[in-house]
């Protein structure tokens, strides 16, 4: 089956997780897509969603679903969101596209994560994909030293600005045998807004195609 196919599995099985009445977090990428068309099928039976980027908000919209402040809603019971990497402790890589920071606090506020994947994603451990860092401009080279301390390489990811006005540095070289400690470590940094290990809070359900872990 191709990854295509899997994302798509993945964003339909996430349905079953939807309660009526409720107020969905929506992660970003090209596996939450499938998961945004497939939640227009049932848009009458949900409140409205939480958005974790410009470009979710935009096809939830397009779709005739209520985007709505994650302020005005208070706790969510269920964030749905892809990753770029997973491990078998459900621990994610995510920041791919940039959105980590926003996906970070939705997932914080909701009772239940379902990640949704293909098999590609699969990994033991993490940090085959470059871990993305949002900073505040001003601190990226400092926080690059700090990185280059601990042996990551980080990249700045030069033509991207993240919903925030923030920039992203990927690093790479890093097998992330401890990703609660490497968390907590990286985000002490003076200038890191977030960090795409998503460790401390991973997800609950981890959905490959239609797979449950
Ligand atoms: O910033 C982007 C997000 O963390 C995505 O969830 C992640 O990059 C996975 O995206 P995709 O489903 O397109 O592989």
């Amino acid at each position: 089956m191709t990854s295509s196919n899997e994302k798509r599995l993945a964003g339909e099985a996430a349905i079953a997780y939807v309660e009526d009445d409720s107020v969905v977090g929506v992660g970003t990428g090209s596996t939450v897509a499938f998961f945004i068309d497939a939640l227009a099928d049932i848009k009458d039976r949900i409140r409205g969603a939480v958005s974790s980027s410009e470009q979710s908000t935009e096809q939830l919209k397009k779709h005739g679903i209520e985007v709505l402040d994650l302020n005005a809603v208070g706790p969510l019971d269920l964030y749905v969101d892809g990753a770029d990497e997973c491990d078998p402790h459900k621990r994610l890589i995510k920041g791919g596209g940039a959105a980590l920071t926003r996906e970070k606090i939705v997932a914080a506020a909701s009772r239940q994560f379902v990640c949704i994947i293909d098999s590609s994603k699969q990994v033991d451990v993490l940090g085959n994909f470059p871990l993305p860092i949002e900073v505040i401009p001003m601190a990226r080279s400092h926080v690059a030293r700090q990185i280059s301390k601990l042996d990551g390489h980080p990249v700045w990811r030069d033509d991207t600005v993240t919903d925030n006005g923030n920039w992203i540095l990927d690093v790479h070289g890093w097998r992330i045998t401890d990703p609660v400690a490497l968390e907590a470590e990286l985000n002490q940094i003076a200038g890191v807004v977030s960090v795409g290990l998503f460790a401390r809070r991973g997800a609950d359900v981890v959905l490959v195609g239609d797979r449950k872990l």
